[in-house]
């Protein structure tokens, strides 16, 4: 199971919390993220992260890459909705490509902790049987 991580600056701490609080699920998975907020969660937790680009120098379409490539099983990325970003478009472009690939994705706490959940009791297991395909 594949998992990207990001979060926006003043969202943060928020994911990092999460993935702290859900460790053990995370555990499981191979996580992926962007630059900044990679390092943040593998300093929370130790938990391996493949870090890509931060966010405005290319991360967001490195993962939507990944994403084309159906190589990703998970999306949690935990935008600010109140503050502009430079590179807006290749957020647009990574959230466009989860629902081209139908990939689940969360952009807040809220809809995260559904997903991670479903994810810990089995339900993501078709995600595994289309890769093995
Ligand atoms: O900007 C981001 C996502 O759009 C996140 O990038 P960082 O994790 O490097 O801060």
């Amino acid at each position: 199971m594949n998992i990207a991580l990001i979060a926006h600056d003043r969202k943060k701490d928020t994911l990092v919390n999460f993935v702290v609080a859900y460790r053990h699920i995370f555990a499981k998975a191979n996580l992926y993220g962007t630059g900044t907020t990679g390092l943040r969660i593998h300093e929370a937790t130790g938990l391996d992260v493949h870090r890509f680009q931060s966010g405005p120098l290319g991360g967001d379409q490195q993962i939507g890459a990944l994403i084309a490539e159906n190589r990703m099983d998970l999306v949690l990325f935990f935008r600010d909705p109140l503050m502009a970003q430079p590179h807006e478009p290749d957020i647009i472009a990574l959230l466009r490509l989860c629902d081209v690939h139908n990939i689940p994705v969360a952009t807040n706490m809220a809809t995260a902790e559904i997903l991670v959940k479903a994810l810990e009791r089995g339900d993501f297991a078709w995600r595994e049987t289309i890769n093995s395909q």
